[in-house]
């Protein structure tokens, strides 16, 4: 209804139509109408007004905002949503015993009943059982889920906030909240809180476009931790972002002992930032990856910077997170005695290295003997820190 119906008052130097004939110069009702269609049997919508005026709730509820003061506030305002009707087209409830008709008209199709009353139109309907309770959306978002990449489907949900008035918001948003993170690669419990905070974000942001915010919902509220992990570097999301496989946390519990030994030297050092540079050795097979990704798993699950590296691009895969040295740290192709790695102070890469635990760097005894040099020139200057590797713990 509320589409067709337009502004209840005309606007200036335009005939009443529609709704706006039971509010708008009364008295010419009849005339008024007459105007709009000339073809009209005067006699016959007499009738019709009269029996309208009688029976009609609607009808009524309309003439009653003739006689509100703040109707002419909505002259020129179109009212477009169901909220906006309700919140000025209420009907009195009749009395029971003076009006035993109207009474039982009005309570059969009066939105509000027995003097309950809820905060919009739409769920009053819903109690009514006039509207199914965002079914409609409900199966819209199940679909969606088939057939939708997970950043359409938060644009989706973004938009059936905005437009759709759902009822049972945080319903909605528990039960699609799994899909819609599906392509924000985690698994850490720590993790957890930063994709939760850039979901919301995001959905926040695409409301923001449409002077809307996420704190008129009934959904989880961004937490103020995020804003400050707003202001990291895309590459250090990235890196917090690493899934942790469990049979890689549940390694530590299946060392050997050297593997075990190594596990708690390392650790110790972590825990202390203890400049340190290990060398892990042994032939192979003996387990020396296993033991990386013991420690990856490990610091990672609890929010530590683990940068994994390695000489060669198979070994680097065989790392949760990995890449080679050569790409990871920017060592340049040809090397000199005087090569520095290409990043500067204020990159990204720098960022990260500087907020990193430690550098893994597998297979390191097979690379040029210069790019191990370069690096640990570079992060002795980048750190202005006179000490093997710039201060940092490396693992080679
Ligand atoms: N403590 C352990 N418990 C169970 N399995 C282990 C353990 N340590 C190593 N392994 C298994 O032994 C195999 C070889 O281990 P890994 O690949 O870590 O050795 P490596 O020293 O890195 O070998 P390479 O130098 O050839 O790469 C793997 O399948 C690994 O899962």
């Amino acid at each position: 209804m509320y589409h067709k119906i337009g502004t209840l008052l005309p606007s200036p130097g335009t005939r009443p139509r529609y709704i706006q004939m039971f509010i708008y110069d009364t008295e010419h009702e009849i005339e008024n109408r007459l105007l709009e269609n000339n073809g009209l049997d005067r006699g016959l919508v007499d009738k019709i007004k009269h029996v309208l005026d009688a029976h009609n709730p609607f009808v009524q509820t309309l003439r009653q905002l003739a006689q509100r003061d703040d109707i002419l506030n909505y002259e020129n305002d179109k009212l477009n949503t169901p909220d906006d009707y309700d919140h000025i087209v209420r009907a009195e409830i009749p009395d029971k015993n003076d009006e035993p008709m109207l009474y039982e008209v009005v309570m059969r199709h009066m939105i509000h009943v027995n003097n309950l009353h809820y905060p919009t139109f739409k769920q009053a309907a819903e109690k009514r059982g006039f509207l199914e309770e965002d079914d409609s959306i409900r199966q819209c978002l199940i679909e969606a889920r088939a057939v939708r990449m997970p950043s359409a489907l938060r644009r989706l949900f973004a938009t059936i906030l905005l437009y759709c008035q759902p009822t049972g918001v945080r319903r909605l948003w528990e039960e699609n909240y799994p899909y819609m993170i599906e392509d924000y690669p985690s698994s850490s419990s720590t993790n957890n809180v930063l994709i939760l905070n850039r979901l919301l974000h995001e959905i926040n942001s695409t409301l923001l476009q449409h002077k809307r915010s996420l704190k008129e919902f009934d959904l989880p509220q961004i937490t103020e931790d995020y804003q400050d992990l707003r202001s990291i570097s895309s590459l250090i999301e990235d890196e917090l972002s690493i899934p942790i496989p469990l049979d890689d946390l549940n390694a530590v519990s299946k060392l050997n002992p050297d593997q075990l030994q190594a596990f708690n030297t390392i650790k110790h050092a972590i825990m202390r930032k203890q400049n340190q540079t290990f060398f892990v050795d042994g032939p192979g097979g003996t387990g020396k990856t296993y033991l990386y990704r013991a420690l990856l798993a490990t610091f990672r699950n609890v929010g530590f910077i683990m940068v994994a590296t390695a000489t060669s691009g198979i070994a680097a895969i065989q790392l949760p997170g990995g890449r080679t040295a050569y790409s990871k740290l920017k060592i340049p192709i040809k090397l000199d005695s005087s090569s520095i790695c290409n990043f500067s102070k204020q990159s990204e890469v720098c960022q990260l290295l500087d907020r990193a635990a430690t550098i893994i760097w597998d297979e390191a005894p097979m690379a040029d003997k210069k790019a191990i040099e370069t690096v640990d020139r570079t992060l002795r200057e980048m750190f202005g820190v006179d000490l093997p590797f710039g201060g940092k713990i490396m693992i080679l």
